[in-house]
């Protein structure tokens, strides 16, 4: 492991992941591994979840290409030095912010979306110039292998590696030197990394969960707002980070809520949902067993049916939910979705303020000042209102997490400042000495009322023209009086 990170580093340090030319090259390379290799992929990443190649295009595949042509259209101008305003003393020099790449950094992806979560930070990684090792999920076992046969293929050897393997590995991975480490994943982890880092100053962002709430107003377009929810939340069997966890409403909606969700499902997987395409099963055993035991004791409105041979469960509705529950204590994941009634918006917002801040939050609404008093009031990673998911999408959104849902952010622009330090530039000439002599010792009263004057004086625009023009009056009299006298 050790070597492996020394190789990239080297490689890192010769220079040649900076020249843009070298970045959009790997970026097409990229973009070509995905087009070329569409099939393999799709079919590692079905496997791997149980999903329709169909699905496998529009979770993941869609998502990569779009991240890839924003950068290549967009990379000069991330990637250019951006001028800063200056000051009085600073005037005449050249002040500006130009990113540069961190070094070696590492990206830990999650099973759940195994082809995204790796691939959309690696854009980023190597749009800011870095040189990169990618740790796919043990459990996405397909996807990882298919990434650690493509990527050296399309990509520079010595610059980008794929580590495969489960804890042991990434233990070691994680007692090696990084300039940044994204991970993604749960949040027990999400601490082992950041501790891991922190024996080497590393940065980190971490990717993580939670529960995302998701309130229901009265005032309300009952049948879009319930199609929504069904499609974000059964959407990847429920194993989705940014999925309703669960819904908060009156307790005069449940019902209503109950059958329109019933009715959706039967219009998006049909009668018999094990034969759908599009419904796909639980990662494992483990997974299954816990989703099970979720179900304990609770009040099943619609669905509950599993199959451990198959890891099927049923899209399910849980109405009267006790928030004490244990249901309500951790992230669901999985298919099941907790109805919690509330008396109003106000106990939604305390309900949602008593416990860890969401990755995501949801509100339907007609009333748009209501749903942004939610958002105002709150606190989440992200917020999309009247639907769910769809912030992720937006890759002009930065996406991630705060407290306890993670912490940083990636997507479009967002992953290359992710991936780069802006680095503060200011040029001097050798000349203006007598304006520096303010500031040589030794120090004065009338140097201290200069300093002041050329630091803090605020001058607009405006008043620094008015200033220049009675500099030029003054010089102006001052040279007629020389002439006539
Ligand atoms: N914020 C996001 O973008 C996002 C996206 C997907 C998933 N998630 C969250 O991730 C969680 C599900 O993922 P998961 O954690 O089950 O995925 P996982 O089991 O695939 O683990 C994630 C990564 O951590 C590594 N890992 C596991 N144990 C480790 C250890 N002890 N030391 C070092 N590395 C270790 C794994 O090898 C893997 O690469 C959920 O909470 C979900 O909400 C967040
Ligand atoms: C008009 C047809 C448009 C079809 C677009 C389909 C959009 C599908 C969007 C899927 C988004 C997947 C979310 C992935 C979240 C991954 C992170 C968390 O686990």
């Amino acid at each position: 492991m050790e070597r492996q990170v020394q190789r990239l580093r080297q490689a890192f340090r010769s220079g040649r992941s900076r020249p843009l030319s070298f970045r959009l090259q790997q970026l097409e390379a990229l973009r070509r591994m995905v087009q070329e290799c569409e099939k393999d992929i799709l079919a590692s990443i079905a496997a791997d979840l149980s999903k329709s190649e169909l699905n496998a295009y529009s979770h993941e595949v869609i998502t990569i290409l779009g991240e890839i042509d924003f950068m290549l259209e967009n990379l000069s101008e991330l990637a250019s030095a951006k001028p800063v305003k200056k000051n009085l003393l600073t005037m005449m020099d050249e002040a500006y912010v130009q990113p540069e790449p961190l070094g070696v950094v590492l990206i830990i992806g999650a099973w759940n979306y195994p082809f995204v979560l790796i691939m959309q930070p690696l854009v980023g990684a190597i749009a800011a110039g870095n040189a990169v090792i990618v740790k796919p999920s043990e459990l996405s076992e397909n996807t990882a292998k298919i990434l650690a046969k493509l990527l050296p293929q399309y990509l520079d050897q010595d610059l980008y590696a794929v580590v495969n393997g489960g804890v042991t590995e990434t233990t070691e991975l994680l007692k090696q030197r990084f300039d940044h480490i994204l991970y993604t994943g749960n949040t027990a982890v999400g601490k082992i990394v950041m501790e891991a880092a922190s024996k080497h100053l590393t940065p980190v962002t971490l990717e993580l969960g939670g529960k995302s709430p998701c309130y229901i107003d009265r005032n309300c377009d009952l049948d879009v707002a319930c199609r929504r929810i069904t499609w974000g939340k059964y959407m990847n069997c429920g194993q989705t980070c940014i999925a309703p966890d669960y819904i908060l409403c009156e307790a005069s909606l449940q019902d209503q809520i109950v059958q329109k969700i019933k009715d959706t499902v039967k219009d998006f997987y049909g009668e018999n949902i094990k034969e759908s395409p599009d419904y796909e099963r639980i990662i494992n055993l483990r997974h299954f067993k816990r989703l099970q035991s979720l179900l304990e004791g609770q009040k099943i409105a619609f669905g509950g049916e599993t199959d451990e041979v198959t890891r099927y469960i049923a899209p399910t509705i849980l109405t009267d939910v006790d928030p004490n529950s244990k249901v309500m204590q951790e992230e669901i994941f999985g298919p099941i979705l907790p109805i919690v009634s509330v008396k109003n918006v106000d106990e939604a917002i305390e309900f949602i303020n008593d416990r860890e801040k969401p990755l995501a939050l949801y509100v339907f609404s007609h009333n748009n000042k209501l749903i942004k008093r939610v958002i105002n009031e709150t606190s989440s990673g992200g917020v999309t209102g009247n639907d769910v998911i769809m912030h992720f999408t937006v890759n002009s959104l930065p996406f991630g997490g705060v407290g306890a849902s993670g912490m940083g952010a990636y997507h479009g622009k967002y992953s290359f400042d992710t991936f780069s330090h802006q680095r503060p530039c200011l040029l001097k000439g050798l000349t203006g000495e007598s304006v520096n002599k303010l500031r040589y010792p030794p120090n004065s009263q009338s140097k201290l009322s200069w300093a002041k004057f050329f630091l803090l004086k605020r001058l607009s625009v405006g008043k620094l023209s008015m200033l220049l023009l009675m500099a030029l009056v003054v010089v102006a009299a001052v040279t007629v009086k020389a002439y006539l006298s």
